[in-house]
């Protein structure tokens, strides 16, 4: 008789549950199917039986109810125009009317009907921008313009890889399959969820079925997709509807409180917003760096030194040596696995007694060589790609030895910066060249603050020469949103933006805000912006853009000045350690007037070019008809 390897044990076992989750899903299978169509049989039914002679008979209701009361007269007096309104106060019984009022009431004649609100022309009003980047927009949802036969629908098309609706989704009712499937094979058949996740996955691609991982991330797969939704109470095989089921334990959905914690904490130093929208792209100019792991200082031997006593009956001091070198991490939810990783990265020396609180499991549990030996850190991080600016983010002092972005581009650092706050190269402020003075940070080209020469505003901690964090500053307006009131309102060219009151020369009118976008969805946004003509994409001297077509304030509103000149600029500003779009008169302006920019060039140049497409794409689509 042969003995069984480690390696064909394994595969034994993994056949086995193959076979398991293959009756598990054909038997799940059939009975939805066959609850379904039941169930649509029953609807149909249950519709025909309302109206029977039973159910009126039944629910005998008194005939007057039926009958609405007599409708209030309105009658006009024909001299002076006025209407006067019969108001009800009671009825009798039997819908007579008992006591009665006579009102005045105003006409008015609306001359004017409301238009129509032009199509995909709405904004969302914003105060500051939002990472749309992370948006997968790889897929078209929908058609625009689906009645327009001018619209350039094979162009929009051309910047997608595919229609979203005929992509290779997981059903609404194959979720519903799978999810029955998951349930049984670990309640009634005791599989683990990652036995589940694999073989279920080697199952899918047998059968050439769609399959959702159970969870690839916390925002994502089977168990988080059915969590977003009402699953139908399906009456299974054995006459019990899913409701009455035992449910998956909360090990298979739980992220743990730490995972929750990260997740809704914006990574930035300088951001207190939660699930934020703008720091979460490494991509763009305002780049979070993303936390980095740290190294472990000490064995897991060495941590028993730092413990006062035993924390609970499993705690891992109690453990012997042996014990300790057998981690206990393979019996573990993936669940609590990915969270005490996370806890690891951000404080690898944390006691198991302390890390067993955070995780929800056993002291002795969350020993293992993954806590003797996290993720190592790289010494040297790769070099990266990305904009040559904005925070940086790794271990030790910021010299080129750590690849330090601010080191090597010649910049300071700033304070969304991951160094130490007592790093030389921050920025210091305008101390230096503030102190003592009657007019400090005063603004204009001959200022000699040393934030206003480098086009940023004053740091609220270490510019306390002009007592920044006092607001008492004059540089500070756009962290502070002191921003002029705008009214919009029709103008020459579409909708423009009006002083409400009259503003020197450097007012600040507000900030530019949009959602941020990469290339491809500028191109897929702007064959709908060229279309409508109507284009709202401001462009970085980065490369980056912001687009205010569908989320924005009343700053998106300004025209091009063409062809006088504009009394307004838009320019960068560094606003603790972020590029921000400041939007500023740049001449005195009348209570009224029209706040205009220049928009340059380029952006004629490309809605000219689109124009011409336009023309020819309708011109050639009349030629092959014809
Ligand atoms: C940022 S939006 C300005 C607000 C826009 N007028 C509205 O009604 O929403 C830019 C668009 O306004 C129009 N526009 C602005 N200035 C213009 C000008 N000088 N001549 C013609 N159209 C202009 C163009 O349609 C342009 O794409």
């Amino acid at each position: 008789m042969s003995v069984e390897s480690e390696d064909e044990a394994a595969e034994n076992q993994t056949r086995t549950i193959l076979e398991l989750t293959r009756r598990t899903y054909d038997d799940v299978r059939t009975e939805f199917r066959a609850w379904k169509s039941a169930h649509a049989e029953q609807k149909v039914s249950s519709m025909y039986s309302a109206g029977s002679p039973d159910t009126t008979k039944k629910f005998q209701i008194p005939h007057h109810c039926f009958e609405s009361p007599p409708s209030p007269a309105l009658e006009m007096d024909s001299e002076t125009g006025a209407c006067m309104q019969l108001e009800v106060l009671n009825y009798d019984v039997n819908g007579k009317i008992i006591d009665s009022i006579v009102n005045p009431i105003q006409v008015y004649n609306v001359v004017e009907p409301f238009e129509r609100h032009p199509q995909y022309q709405f904004c969302s009003p914003s105060s500051r921008n939002t990472n749309a980047r992370m948006l997968d927009e790889k897929y078209a949802a929908f058609l625009p313009f689906p009645e327009d036969p001018n619209f350039p629908v094979d162009l929009y098309l051309d910047s997608f890889e595919g229609l979203q609706w005929i992509d290779d989704l997981v059903g609404p009712d194959e979720e519903v399959i799978q999810f029955e499937v998951v349930r049984r094979l670990h309640i009634d058949h005791g599989v683990s969820p990652e036995d589940i996740d694999g073989v279920l996955q080697i199952y899918a691609d047998q059968e050439h079925i769609s399959y959702l991982p159970l969870r690839d991330s916390h925002e994502s797969g089977l168990l988080w997709a059915v969590s977003q939704r009402d699953l139908p109470d399906v009456i299974w095989q054995d006459g019990l509807p899913s409701s009455s089921k035992k449910a998956l334990p909360s090990t298979f959905y739980d992220f743990g409180i730490i995972n929750k914690g990260i997740r809704k904490f914006c990574p930035n130093l300088n951001c207190i917003q939660d699930n934020c929208g703008v720091h979460v792209s490494y991509e763009w100019n305002l780049q979070t760096p993303p936390f980095r792991p740290k190294e472990p200082l000490y064995a897991s031997t060495q941590l028993l030194a730092l413990v006062d006593g035993p924390c609970e009956n499993e705690c891992f001091s109690l453990l012997s040596e042996d014990a300790m070198d057998d981690d206990g991490l393979d019996d573990l939810p993936v669940s609590h696995r990915t969270v005490l990783n996370s806890i690891l990265k951000l404080e690898p020396d944390m006691r198991p007694c302390e890390l067993a609180v955070l995780c929800e499991m056993t002291c002795s549990n969350v020993l293992g060589d993954d806590v003797k030996t996290p993720p190592p850190n790289p010494t040297k991080t790769k070099k990266s790609n990305l904009k040559l600016y904005g925070p940086c983010a790794h271990s030790g002092p910021c010299s080129s030895a750590q690849a330090c972005l601010c080191f090597e581009t010649n910049r300071p650092c700033e304070r969304n910066c991951r160094c130490d706050d007592t790093c030389m190269r921050r920025f210091p402020g305008c101390n230096s060249t503030c102190s003592g003075k009657r007019h400090p940070c005063s603004p204009g080209p001959k200022s000699k603050c040393k934030c206003r020469r480098e086009e940023r505003e004053c740091d609220p901690e270490k510019c306390t020469a002009c007592n920044a964090c006092h607001h008492e500053c004059t540089n500070t307006s756009l962290q502070r949103g002191a921003f002029q009131h705008i009214a919009v309102k029709q103008s020459k060219f579409g909708l423009g933006a009006f002083a409400t009151k009259s503003l020197k020369k450097g007012t600040l009118i507000g900030e530019y805000v949009g959602e941020l976008v990469g290339d491809l969805q500028l191109e897929q946004r702007q064959v709908i912006q060229k279309h409508v003509h109507l284009n709202y994409c401001f462009g970085t001297n980065g490369g980056d853009t912001i687009d205010a077509q569908w989320l924005g304030n009343p700053t998106r509103f300004l025209n091009d000045s063409m062809p006088r000149k504009p009394n307004c600029e838009a320019g960068h500003i560094l606003v603790n350690g972020e590029k921000r779009i400041a939007i500023t008169t740049i001449k005195n302006v009348k209570e009224g007037a029209e706040l205009t920019l220049s928009y340059g060039e380029q952006y004629w140049e490309g809605m000219l070019l689109q124009a011409k497409d336009d023309k020819n794409a309708t011109r050639t689509k009349a030629t092959t008809k014809r």
